[in-house]
């Protein structure tokens, strides 16, 4: 019997004796997050194994033709066949975005498929290449209904990426004797600890401390317990603005939630919007180096992701340079003596545009 049958049997019990036994709901969880558990064999990779480079990666997600290929071709130096037909991409084509002094990764992908979660088109290495991703874009075309972005999500929930929220606040640990352990810090309102308890035992799981500070679903808890999930930024790029009416541009703005970007690929709308819009949510920093008694070189920055420390820069300059490091100067938001420097150690945290100086033994 296959999982889908499996689960479709339960809840028809439970339909039925109008009941919610812990186990029934526990089994139920567990069938659920079997579903997004990775296929045994995975498929070749057929150029999906795509290297990770630069300072961060992007990916473009959205039902085929909505004009990602067509961005890659426009915002970076990499060309990727574009076409009228759906389907035209059928593997991942990493591009680089050079902006800021940041050079970040945008990957191109076959276009998604309703379904695509339980195996239609490319969907499963699709979706495998996106939880590697920093930032999720989530292409919209303007042209087409507003229920994309709605069935995408849906679409991407189904196989344990969650946009935009962050992880269930659980805590889980394994042991190896002494029982298991529930702490809640807030009250339980939508299971219980006998379900937990009862799922707990369905994995086998004898001997464990649970911390639960957060009024948890059973699926919530069992995605901590599998870390299955995997909970990623998103950005929606509503693409193709130049085809649509001013009436309708409007509306699609409206409607947005501060999380959405317009922008026309063919007429170069809104391209500079989208790459400070993928910056800023990427919370890169930039730092400036500079040597004693000359100017900053600031051609040249140094690009870190946000709680960088004076030790991430060090890396950033030579891999060797932080065993050597004596004190560092640092000019800007982070000195607590702004506009004067502060000496700082490794571990002092940089902040966007400081100015750097590393002193070594
Ligand atoms: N009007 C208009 N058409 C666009 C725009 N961007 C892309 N297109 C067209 O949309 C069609 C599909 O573009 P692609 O870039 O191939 O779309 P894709 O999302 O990569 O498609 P798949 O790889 O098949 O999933 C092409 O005919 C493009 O010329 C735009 O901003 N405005
Ligand atoms: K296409
Ligand atoms: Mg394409």
């Amino acid at each position: 019997m296959g999982i889908l049958q499996k689960i479709e049997d339960i809840e028809k019990e439970m339909a039925r004796t109008q009941k919610n036994k812990g186990d029934d709901g526990a089994k139920l969880a567990k069938y659920r997050a079997q579903l997004l558990e990775p296929e045994k064999k995975a498929a070749k990779g057929e150029g999906f194994d795509v290297m990770k480079s630069g300072d961060a990666r992007v990916c473009l997600i959205g039902f085929p033709s909505v004009g990602k290929s067509t961005l890659l071709s426009k915002a970076t130096k990499t060309e990727s066949v574009v076409g009228a037909y759906e389907f035209t991409t059928l593997t991942a084509i990493p591009g680089v975005l050079e902006y800021e002094g940041a050079r970040i990764q945008l990957l191109d992908l076959p276009g998604i498929v309703q379904d695509a979660a339980k195996g239609r088109g490319r969907g499963r290495q699709v979706v495998a290449v996106a939880k590697t991703a920093d930032l999720i874009l989530i292409m919209i075309d303007a042209t087409k209904s507003d229920e994309q972005k709605a069935m995408l999500e849906l679409e991407l929930e189904a196989v344990g990426i969650r946009l935009n929220t962050a992880a269930p606040d659980v805590v889980f640990k394994n042991k190896t004797a002494g029982g298991i352990t529930i702490n809640c810090t807030v009250k339980l309102t939508k299971t219980d600890e006998r379900t937990i308890r009862s799922v707990l035992q369905t994995y086998r799981i004898h001997n464990c401390d649970v911390m639960i500070r957060e009024d948890v679903t059973i699926d919530e808890f069992i995605d901590v317990l599998l870390g299955t999930r995997k909970y990623l930024p998103a950005l929606t790029v509503i693409n193709k603005i130049d085809a649509v009416s001013m009436e309708t541009v409007d509306r699609m703005a409206r409607a947005g939630d501060g999380r959405t970007v317009m922008i026309s690929c063919e007429a170069d709308l809104g391209l500079d919007w989208l790459l400070d819009s993928i910056w800023k949510e990427l919370g890169l920093v930039k730092v400036y180096t500079k040597k004693r008694g000359v100017q900053p070189d600031l051609s040249d920055p140094i690009c870190l992701r946000a709680g960088a420390t004076i030790e991430t820069v060090c890396h950033g300059i030579h891999r060797s340079l932080a065993s050597h490091f004596k004190y560092a100067l640092v000019w800007g938001k982070s000195s607590k003596f702004n506009p004067q420097p502060q000496k700082v150690g490794l571990t002092h945290a940089v902040h966007d545009e400081d100015v750097v100086s590393i002193f070594t033994k």
